[in-house]
């Protein structure tokens, strides 16, 4: 498959912006008319910059509102386009992106339109350019592709043919299934955008929200499967016009672009493969011209082997952890690294490196059933491998960073609750009876808002994690986004948070707190041992104890119970939840929750509980600081 992407997906100046989709695996580029005005380079000089970053110029867009004109109009709008084409040539580019006219139209007739899109494919055959027209959603008197493919057939040129774009399409719910009855060769540019569900007029929605695909909610794989049967082989481009994107760096941007279409692909492959019949496989199906790659299959990681707190001064989260329960099973024979455990969870506290800073989760294990594998597939995806400095007896670890640096190690899963570099560590505690703690339940990170889209696809594209339903919480501080990514048996649960921006901290959310929740069997003895070991709960306001009694009549004794361990409770149709929170010492605190039944959510109405009572905290201790 051929990859490409719309220089207005990025920000920066043309020449980065090549030079980024360069850098991130491109093999070419559509320019954006907009772009090419505003730079200082010459065509020919861009042109040459493309040929030394080996990217080809797939497309040049748009040309707009062209068709459906007087006659009148019409002429000045060729005298237009004929200058375009002479830039083009210029260029070294061949193809145009003409959109459908969205405001000078005003002959609502196919064969009119059709008509004047001859004779602009009759002038650019002069030129040597093809013309691909596109259906805006928002277009006077064409919006739907099935409509604009007509009009291409009307018009009957060699020159004139067709452009699909996904967002316009899967915007107004039309079914891309049509995409296979247009003739391959008649199909000569295709863009791809996804998008989140909103209920906004769709040319805002287009202009600003549109995200790459994976990251939004449109099915890109199922149009992706159609555009294959239909014998397309040429580039597949992303058009993304995303205001976050366009102030983030573009080297970034690129490669969380290539990630989306490297991950695209792959659940094309497969999803062709499922409804039979794989590209070139020879299984009797049949082969369509569009090659696709695969990538490195590999099943769902299949609980935490480990959360790691990177700390300069350790005491204070030692102490919680002693204080919830585990125990310290001993320091890392060379290194200034404690394994702390309870049950099948892991805590590594890291002091490595750590000098002056504040506690903070760094990094997480993940069990999978071939770290190497799974680490290949991440590299493939553009995923940063970590290094760590390891002797030559110790383990070696597979590992990549996530968007937001937090390291995301792939251990082998044992089945036997042992970990193989556990040994590292001596072994000094002696645990008596059964710990209450059985595992880590779900580890919540708080990404920055303008990577928020980034590590949805990360965690999705590498890991195989389901993205759950997105939702918002209030918090003193501003709304907070938060969206579960899980794998299917929920034995692994990554919460991520937008952290909010601007109240608390001077510099956005990158350094707000994170938090590793512990299952337990049973909350409440949990939590009265915790006490008196002198645990530091987050108090929690006698206001949410009467609204939990209206909302769920609990008898008295019960609510006592809650209210005095500070206990949060959650109810629904599959069980109750019964949790609490320490309190955050630099920027990590830690949660307990105990699942009954088969309750398999959060505590969602909760959160804003959690969110006021940190942020009353961390104001007072201000004040009182
Ligand atoms: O929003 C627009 O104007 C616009 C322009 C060109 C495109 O390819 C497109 O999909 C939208
Ligand atoms: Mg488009």
């Amino acid at each position: 498959m051929r990859t490409s992407i719309a220089t207005v997906c990025l920000s920066g100046t043309l020449e980065e912006k090549m030079r980024a989709c360069a850098a991130a695996g491109f093999d070419g580029i559509e320019i954006f008319e907009q772009d090419l005005i505003v730079s200082p380079h010459s065509p020919e000089e861009i042109r040459g910059l493309a040929a030394e970053l080996d990217l080809s110029l797939d497309l040049f867009q748009p040309f707009r509102d062209f068709e459906g004109v007087t006659e009148e109009l019409l002429l000045e709008n060729l005298y237009r386009a004929e200058a375009k084409f002479a830039l083009m040539n210029r260029l070294g580019i061949d193809t145009m992106l003409v959109c459908s006219n969205v405001a000078t139209a005003t002959v609502d007739d196919d064969d009119v339109a059709a008509s004047q899109l001859r004779r602009m494919g009759e002038v650019a055959a002069g030129y040597g350019i093809r013309l691909a027209y596109e259906a805006l959603a928002w277009g006077k008197y064409v919006n739907d592709f099935e409509h604009a493919q007509r009009i291409v057939d009307l018009a009957d040129h060699p020159n004139v043919g067709t452009c699909l774009d996904s967002f316009h399409i899967l915007s107004r719910g039309a079914d891309p299934a049509g995409i296979e009855k247009i003739p391959a060769e008649k199909i000569f540019f295709v863009q791809l955008a996804d998008a989140p569900e909103l209920s906004l007029d769709v040319l805002s929605w287009s202009r600003h929200y549109r995200v790459f695909p994976g990251e939004g909610a449109f099915d890109l794989t199922g149009f992706m499967t159609h555009l294959v049967r239909s014998g397309y082989n040429g580039p597949v481009s992303l058009e993304v016009f995303n205001d976050v994107f366009r102030q983030t760096a573009e080297e970034r941007t690129a490669v969380d672009a290539m990630r989306s279409l490297i991950w695209l692909e792959e659940r094309t492959s497969v999803a062709l493969a499922d409804h039979g019949g794989a590209p070139g496989n020879d299984g009797g199906f049949p082969a369509y011209p569009m090659e696709l790659a695969t990538l490195p299959a590999v099943a769902q990681p299949t609980g935490f082997n480990f959360a790691e707190v990177k700390a300069g001064d350790s005491g204070a989260v030692e102490e919680l952890l002693f204080q919830l329960g585990l125990h310290c099973e001993g320091r890392h024979r060379t290194k200034p690294v404690q394994l702390w455990s309870a049950g099948g969870a892991r805590v590594i506290i890291n002091q490595q490196q750590a000098r002056g800073l504040a506690p903070a989760v760094s990094a997480l294990g993940l069990d999978v059933q071939d770290p190497l594998a799974a680490a290949s597939r991440a590299v493939q995806l553009k995923a940063q491998p970590v290094s760590r400095r390891s002797q030559a007896d110790e383990a070696v670890l597979q590992a990549v960073s996530a968007p937001d640096s937090t390291e995301i190690f792939l251990c082998e899963a044992t089945g036997d609750g042992t970990v193989a570099w556990a040994e590292e560590f001596g072994s000094d505690g002696v645990v008596e009876g059964e710990p209450l703690i059985t595992h880590i339940d779900h580890i919540n990170l708080s990404q920055p808002w303008q990577h928020f889209d980034e590590a949805v696809l990360f965690y999705e594209s590498t890991l195989s994690l389901v993205p759950r339903a997105s939702q918002e919480v209030p918090s003193p501080m501003g709304l907070v986004r938060s969206q579960v990514m899980c794998s299917s048996d929920g034995a692994v649960r990554l919460a991520l948070n937008i952290a909010p921006m601007g109240l608390e901290q001077p510099h956005g959310g990158a350094d707000y707190p994170q938090h590793v929740a512990f299952a337990c069997r049973d909350v409440v003895a949990l939590a009265r041992q915790a006490r008196q070991r002198g645990l530091d709960f987050l108090p929690v306001p006698a206001n949410y104890y009467e609204d939990l009694q209206a909302r769920f009549r609990l008898g008295d004794d019960m609510l006592d119970v809650l209210q005095s361990l500070n206990l949060l409770y959650d109810r629904d149709e599959d069980g109750e939840f019964l949790h609490f929170y320490t309190a955050t010492v630099g920027n990590v605190f830690f949660e307990v929750v105990e699942r009954r039944a088969r309750y398999d959510g959060y505590g969602a109405p909760n959160a804003p509980v959690r969110l006021a009572s940190q942020y009353q905290r961390a104001r007072s201790g201000r004040r009182d600081g």
